[in-house]
């Protein structure tokens, strides 16, 4: 903790000259004035999905434009708008943009600012959880296309992130799920038991834990893989329930499932393979594959994973610690699927 009128954890996301900030706990979101006058901006775009008490003051003029949350908006159109309203607002390059919403958002504003006069500054203010522990840190940016998610983005690394955990108040159960979902799978990539601590912490945990392996890894070229824990099933349980099914939910259940495959390839022992169903039940998560999830078609999904050059791939927990496992045979696959619990996808636990 630093001392300060609002008490906050900071994470750095080291980077040499591109180090920044990320600032985590209640009200941290009135640090902006102060992040935005050492960018030394004249003006600021804030880009909004919440309502406009929400935003803190920038300390500078500035213009509040509209976003929605959600998919739907991820998208290049939304991306030519921003600018677009960027260049009515005047904005130059020396200025700087905020991003404030869920996951989602952060993500096009974020490819917005990397675009807009070939790269702004932005400062992230992360509303969902998920977006405060994930998609707001590290420098992904992206939208979607008709043709699939995240096809067309960034590398585009924030200026400051600042998660105000008020913000969290008013966020559905749900959607606090979806976000412990990728907690829950940092208790196995390297953060610790996270489980029982103040929700501040466990975020700060878990950016930390992001935070290293983006530095070590900014390009995604190899360790930031370990990030994608339990995500090979979690992205092919959202492909097969039709969405139905939140991305932190799937990845729980994947988290699950990675256990009982690196046991089944002799990687980790028993006790290690039950710590895996431990945990996620633990964070009251969703930990059996849904009932009508056919496994045949969840490993036909898993097979175009993006991480699966070489055959069915996973990220696997082992002597040396999680690593990218590629190739397996689609009977070892099967059969961990098929000794996985079952139950009703919608009746959340
Ligand atoms: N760039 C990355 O590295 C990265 C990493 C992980 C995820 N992502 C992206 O993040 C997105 C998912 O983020 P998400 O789960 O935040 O989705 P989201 O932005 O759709 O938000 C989820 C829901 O929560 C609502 N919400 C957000 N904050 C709220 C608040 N404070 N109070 C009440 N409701 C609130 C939203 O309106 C929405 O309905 C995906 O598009 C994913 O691809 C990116
Ligand atoms: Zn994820």
């Amino acid at each position: 903790m630093t001392a300060s009128a609002h008490p906050h954890t900071r994470v750095m996301v080291e980077l040499g000259d591109r180090s920044y900030p990320v600032d985590i706990g209640p009200g941290v979101r009135h640090a902006l004035s102060g992040i935005i006058a050492g960018l030394g901006a004249q003006r600021v775009a804030m880009v909004s999905a919440r309502p406009d008490d929400w935003l803190p003051d920038p300390g500078v003029p500035s213009v509040v434009l509209r976003a929605r949350d959600g998919e739907a908006d991820k998208s290049l159109a939304t991306v030519e708008e921003l600018c677009r309203e960027f260049v009515r607002f005047g904005l130059t390059r020396s200025d700087a943009v905020v991003s404030c919403g869920g996951g989602t958002t952060t993500d096009v504003v974020g490819l917005a600012a990397a675009l807009y006069h070939r790269g702004v500054p932005v400062v992230h203010l992360p509303t969902s959880l998920l977006a405060q522990v994930d998609a707001s840190v590290g420098g992904k940016t992206a939208v979607n296309l008709p043709e699939g998610k995240n096809l067309v983005g960034a590398f585009w690394q924030p200026s400051a992130v600042l998660c105000d955990t008020d913000y969290l108040q008013t966020l559905p159960a749900t959607e606090i799920l979806n976000g412990y979902g990728e907690i829950a799978r940092c208790h196995f990539i390297g953060a610790g038991d996270l489980r029982g601590l103040p929700p501040a912490e466990q975020i700060a945990a878990s950016v930390a834990l992001k935070a290293s392996v983006v530095s070590a890894d900014e390009r995604d070229s190899g360790l930031r893989h370990v990030l994608n824990y339990g995500h090979t099933l979690g992205h092919a349980l959202e492909i097969v329930t039709d969405f139905r099914l939140r991305h932190g939910e799937g990845v729980a259940i994947g988290t699950v499932f990675a256990g009982r495959l690196a046991l089944a390839l002799g990687r980790i022992d028993e006790a290690r393979a039950a710590e895996h169903l431990e945990v996620v039940r633990g964070y009251g998560l969703p930990f059996a594959l849904p009932a009508d999830a056919d496994p045949g078609r969840l490993i036909e999904v898993m097979r175009l994973d993006k991480k699966a050059t070489d055959g069915l791939t996973f990220v696997l927990d082992g002597p040396g610690g999680p690593e990218l496992v590629s190739g397996l045979a689609e009977e070892t696959v099967a059969t961990a699927l098929a000794g996985m619990d079952r139950a009703d996808p919608y009746n959340r636990l």
